[in-house]
C-alpha cells in the first residue's frame, strides 16, 4: 500500500472536518475525493501532506523501494516528526506529524485549489525553483548562481515539454490562460518526481475547451504516478478515476469503482442528487452545491470565507490570483 490512514480525524473546534477515516491507496492508482461542499476534502489533503496537524488517526508512507533513500532523507531526517516504521520495503514512514516540507521530501506533491504560482516569474523559473527545492538539502542554495543548478533547469524543461508549456518557457506566468496556469501547477507538482500527487480541483475555473486539455494531462501523469484528485466535475471524476472516495461530514461513506459509487444510495442522497441515474440529465456538470440541505453552520460551503479561520495554516489563501 503507498499511502494508507487510520481513524485520521480532524476537528476545528465543534466541526469534525475529517472523522475516522480509514483509507488506503494503491501504488499506480488514480482515486478521485468527492463530497459536498464542506464535506472535508480539502482538509483531508491538508492532513495528507501535513498542513493540518491530525486531532486523531494516523498516516503512513511507504514509497516504492527503489525510493527508500528519499524516504531516509525526508521526514526522518528533516527533523525527526516522521518515523520508520518497518514493513515489507523497509521505507515506509509514519507521517502523521510530518511538516509540510517533510511530505514533500517523502514524495507526496500537491498541486492547489487556490494559484500558488509565482506571478511574475517566468512559466520555466516557477518549475526550476520548485525542482530546486524539491532537492531538500540544495534548497539553502536558493539564491546562488543559477547556473550550478543546469539538472533543475534540464528537469523544468521537460516537465514543460510534459504538460505543452514549452512555447511558453519565458512567459511570464500572469500573462498565461487560466487553463493553462492549472496546467503549470500541476507541472509544479511534478517536479521533484513525486510518488504520490495530490491534484485539488486542477479544471475549477477552467473553460469547456481548457477542461479537456487539462483531464488528458492528468491521465498522461496518471500512466506513471498514483494520483489523488479532488473534483467536482462528475464527468471528469467517473471518466478518469480507478477509484471514488466519497466524503460526507466528514465521514468516509464509500469507496469503489466509479460504477458503483454511481449507483450507490447513501451518494446519491449525499451529493450526487440523481447524477448518472438512468433517465437523470447526467450532462456531467459539477455536481459542487451542498447537498446537505441543512443548516448546521456547514462553513465549508463558502470556501472563500473561511480563511479567518485557517489560524494561518492555509498559507496560499491570499496568493489567489485567478
Ligand atoms: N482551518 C479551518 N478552521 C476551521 N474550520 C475549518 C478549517 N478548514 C476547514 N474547516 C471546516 O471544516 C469543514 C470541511 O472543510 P473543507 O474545506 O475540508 O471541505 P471541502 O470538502 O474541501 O469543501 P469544498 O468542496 O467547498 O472545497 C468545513 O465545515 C469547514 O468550514
Amino acid at each position: 500500500m503507498l499511502l494508507e490512514t487510520e481513524g485520521l480525524t480532524k476537528r476545528f473546534g465543534g466541526i469534525t472536518a475529517v472523522d475516522g477515516v480509514d483509507f488506503a491507496l494503491e501504488a499506480g492508482e488514480l482515486c478521485s475525493i468527492i463530497g459536498p461542499n464542506g464535506a472535508g476534502k480539502t482538509t483531508f489533503f491538508n492532513l495528507l501532506t501535513g498542513v493540518l496537524e491530525p486531532s486523531d488517526g494516523r498516516i503512513r508512507f511507504d514509497p516504492p523501494a527503489d525510493d527508500g533513500a528519499r524516504a531516509e532523507a525526508g521526514p526522518t531526517a528533516a527533523g525527526g516528526a516522521a518515523s520508520a516504521a518497518a514493513n515489507g520495503t523497509g521505507s515506509a514512514v509514519d507521517i502523521t506529524a510530518a511538516s509540510p516540507d517533510e511530505t514533500a521530501l517523502a514524495g507526496i506533491h500537491r498541486s492547489y485549489q487556490i494559484t500558488n504560482l509565482f506571478p511574475t516569474l517566468s512559466v520555466l523559473e516557477n518549475v526550476r525553483v520548485a525542482a530546486q527545492a524539491s532537492r531538500g538539502n540544495d534548497s539553502w542554495k536558493l539564491w546562488r548562481n543559477v547556473t550550478e543548478f543546469e539538472d533543475h533547469y534540464a528537469e523544468a524543461t521537460a516537465i514543460l515539454e510534459r504538460i505543452g508549456l514549452a512555447a511558453e518557457a519565458e512567459t511570464v506566468t500572469e500573462n498565461l490562460s487560466h487553463g493553462e496556469k492549472r496546467s503549470l501547477e500541476i507541472g509544479v507538482a511534478l517536479a521533484g518526481d513525486p510518488d504520490l500527487l495530490l491534484l485539488d480541483e486542477p479544471t475549477a475555473g477552467v473553460s469547456s475547451e481548457g477542461v479537456d486539455e487539462v483531464v488528458a494531462l492528468i491521465e498522461d501523469v496518471a500512466a506513471d504516478h498514483s494520483v489523488m484528485l479532488i473534483e467536482h466535475n462528475m464527468e471528469v471524476v467517473m471518466d478518469i478515476s480507478d477509484r471514488i472516495a466519497v466524503l460526507h461530514r466528514g465521514e468516509l461513506i464509500a469507496d469503489g469503482p466509479p460504477e458503483d459509487v454511481r449507483g450507490d444510495e447513501a451518494v446519491q442522497e449525499a451529493y450526487l442528487g440523481g447524477y448518472g441515474r438512468e433517465g437523470s440529465a447526467g450532462d456531467g456538470s459539477a455536481v459542487g452545491g451542498d447537498a446537505d440541505g441543512d443548516a448546521d453552520g456547514d462553513a465549508g460551503a463558502d470556501r472563500d470565507g473561511d480563511a479567518a479561520a485557517d489560524g494561518g495554516r492555509r498559507a496560499s489563501v491570499g496568493g489567489d490570483t485567478r
